[in-house]
C-alpha cells in the first residue's frame, strides 16, 4: 500500500498529516503509525494526524502520538491541521472542527493559526506544581533556569512516578522578560519535544492562577519558536482560551507500507 502524506510543524512540534476523507488509512495499525513517526525507519514526527470528514463541522481531527496510540488533544497538531485543511481547500480563513475533546474554532492568516482551546474549570495546586487538563493532562512546575534543566530525566521520572500508567505531560517553566520559557516532556513521544501547544496553554493558565502573572495575553518561548496564549478568567475558571502561532508545511511525500 502506498500512502501520500504531508509533513507539518508548529514551533518545532512536527506531524505526519494524512487526508483520510476517503477512510482508507488503517487506523488500528499501531505498529504502522509508530513506524511512520520513527525518525530512523520512517518519516519522523512527534505524532500523526488524520483529517476526516465530520457530519456537522468542517472536518474531524484524529490524533496519534509517535508511539502509535490514539491520544488526547494536541494543540500544535490542531493548529497544523487547520493549515492542512486550508491547503486542501477544505476551509478558507476560518474553521470549526471536532477533536477528541470536542469543538474547536480557529482562524488562519498569513500562516499564523489561532486555535480556541477547551474551557478549563479546574487547576489543582500543590506545593511545587500545578496539574490541569487543557485537552491533554499537564503537570506544570516552575524551575529556576529551564534552559539548563534536565527535562528528559526529570520529566520521565514524574511522568511515570507521579501519574501512574495513564501518565501526564510534564512542563518545566521559568519566567522571562516578556512571559515564560517552557520545555515539555511529552507522554506518548516519551521525550522532550520542541514545543507542546496544550502544554504552553496549561503553563499560561497555571501561572495566572498561582499569581506568577496578572497578564491575560501571555507570550511563551518554546524551544522551537514563540507562541501566544490569551484567555479570560471567569468564576468557572478560564474561558475563550486561544493558542496562536505559526504552522508550516515542510514537505510532501509517498511511502510504501
Ligand atoms: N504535542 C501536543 C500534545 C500531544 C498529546 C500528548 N502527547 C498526550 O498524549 O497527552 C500539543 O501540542 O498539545
Amino acid at each position: 500500500m502506498q500512502i501520500t502524506f504531508y509533513k507539518y510543524q508548529g514551533t518545532g512540534n512536527d506531524f505526519v498529516m494524512i487526508d483520510n476523507r476517503l477512510l482508507t488509512f488503517p487506523k488500528q495499525n499501531i505498529e504502522l503509525i509508530n513506524k511512520l513517526c520513527d525518525r530512523r525507519f520512517g518519516i519522523g514526527a512527534d505524532g500523526l494526524i488524520l483529517l476526516e470528514n465530520d457530519e456537522n463541522l468542517d472536518f474531524k481531527m484524529v490524533y496519534y502520538n509517535a508511539d502509535g496510540n490514539e491520544s488526547t488533544m494536541c494543540g500544535n497538531g490542531g493548529r497544523c491541521l487547520v493549515a492542512f485543511a486550508n491547503f486542501l481547500g477544505v476551509i478558507k480563513d476560518k474553521a470549526a472542527f471536532n477533536a477528541v475533546d470536542g469543538l474547536h474554532n480557529a482562524t488562519i492568516k498569513d500562516g499564523i493559526v489561532s486555535l480556541q482551546m477547551i474551557d478549563v474549570a479546574e487547576i489543582k495546586q500543590k506545593d511545587s506544581y500545578s496539574f490541569l487538563d487543557t485537552g491533554s493532562p499537564h503537570h506544570v512546575q516552575l524551575v529556576s533556569n529551564v534552559t539548563e534543566f534536565n527535562v528528559f530525566a526529570e520529566g520521565k521520572k514524574l511522568r511515570y512516578g507521579l501519574y501512574g500508567a495513564a501518565g501526564s505531560n510534564i512542563n518545566f517553566v521559568t519566567k522571562n522578560d516578556k512571559g515564560f520559557t517552557v520545555r515539555t516532556y511529552e507522554r506518548g513521544v516519551e521525550d522532550e519535544t520542541l514545543s507542546c501547544g496544550t502544554g504552553v496553554t496549561a503553563v499560561a493558565l497555571a501561572m495566572h492562577k498561582t499569581g506568577s502573572t496578572t497578564d491575560t495575553v501571555i507570550p511563551i518561548k518554546a524551544m522551537g519558536g514563540d507562541l501566544e496564549i490569551s484567555f479570560e478568567p471567569s468564576n468557572e475558571g478560564y474561558k475563550n482560551i486561544f493558542l496562536t502561532g505559526p504552522a508550516t508545511q515542510v514537505f510532501k511525500g509517498e511511502i510504501e507500507c
